[in-house]
């Protein structure tokens, strides 16, 4: 994705500063939501909010505790991102892709985009994947910016959501972090600095998401890594972390630097192709920390 969008002006209009790419994705995702709202209703979406809250999910935070009954054993979760390898790829075959990650691939949890711009049915996909692996905790991956998103995954019968980016609802980030701990599903905050991480704890955020991706346009070898690990240093005693992997070489960096759980990221998983017990393997040895 393009960093930055361009936009033409006319040469008697001062320049403008360019939309980033990121503000772009999340004007799209309200315009979908206010359509989406508009449709139902403001009646039909408070209903909507306090049947949610009134059912919360049982078992709830079925990632965290994952991790808690990993961590004391030496273990990070490792948390596999289900792609589609081709837009064509339909909800039935992305649940085989699935199952195949976790028979197979070493995944203990797992992550499914639904937002419109990576899938035409992303709560379907979200649905076909939680169905094929019900033992595994399955989250949807999507830009996380209003209530009603957190409903649709949890009635989808996801464990929870990655897609809290703190960045991106400032304020708002407590109301729909306790919002989604309510309603029993896991939503790990993405940080970027420590003044974040601070603030959060004050609200009771325990788990938090580090994407090192994020701001990185210059491709400096070890910088990531760096910035994951400084990090993952501020958290508070006892917060769980997540921390998006690239390639072998961050999933052993961010292990050594204290992560409990790696997002493995599509990119990784498409380097080995279709050979999943290759990638088990290589995964199981780069997260393996020596005595
Ligand atoms: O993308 C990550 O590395 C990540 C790690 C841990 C938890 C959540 C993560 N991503 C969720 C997001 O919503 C991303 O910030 C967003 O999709 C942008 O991702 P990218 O385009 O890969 O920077």
């Amino acid at each position: 994705m393009p960093r930055h969008i361009a936009r033409a002006t006319p040469d008697d209009e001062p320049p403008k500063t360019p939309m980033s790419a990121l503000e772009a994705t999340i004007r799209r995702k309200q315009r979908e939501l206010e359509a989406t709202i508009r449709d139902m209703g403001m009646e039909a979406l408070d209903e909507r909010l306090q049947s949610a809250t009134a059912m919360p999910l049982r078992p709830a935070y079925r990632l965290a505790t994952l991790i808690a009954e990993n961590v004391p054993m030496g273990r990070a979760v490792l948390v596999y991102e289900v792609a589609r390898p081709t837009p064509e790829t339909t909800s039935a075959e992305l649940a085989e892709l699935a199952k195949a990650y976790v028979q197979v691939g070493g995944a203990s949890a797992l992550v499914v985009r639904t937002d419109s711009a990576d899938t035409p049915s992303g709560l379907r996909d979200l649905f076909s994947v939680q169905q094929a692996v019900p033992k595994v905790p399955v989250l949807a991956r999507d830009w996380l910016i209003h209530p009603l998103q957190v409903c649709e995954i949890k009635e989808s019968g996801a464990a929870g959501a990655l897609g809290l980016i703190n960045q991106v609802t400032g304020r708002g980030t407590g109301v729909m972090s306790s919002f989604s701990a309510a309603l029993g599903l896991d939503a790990p905050v993405e940080v970027v600095n420590a003044k974040e991480v601070a603030e959060l704890s004050q609200q009771g955020v325990v788990f938090y998401a580090i994407n090192v991706s994020v701001g990185l346009s210059v491709a400096i070898p070890g910088f990531a890594n760096k910035i994951a690990h400084g990090l993952l240093g501020e958290l508070p005693f006892g917060a769980i972390s997540l921390v998006g992997v690239r390639s072998l070489e961050e999933a052993s960096a961010a292990r050594q630097s204290g992560a409990d759980a790696l997002l493995v990221k599509a990119e990784l998983l498409a380097s080995y192709g279709k050979d999943v017990r290759a990638l088990g393997n290589a995964l199981e040895y780069a997260v393996t920390l020596d005595d």
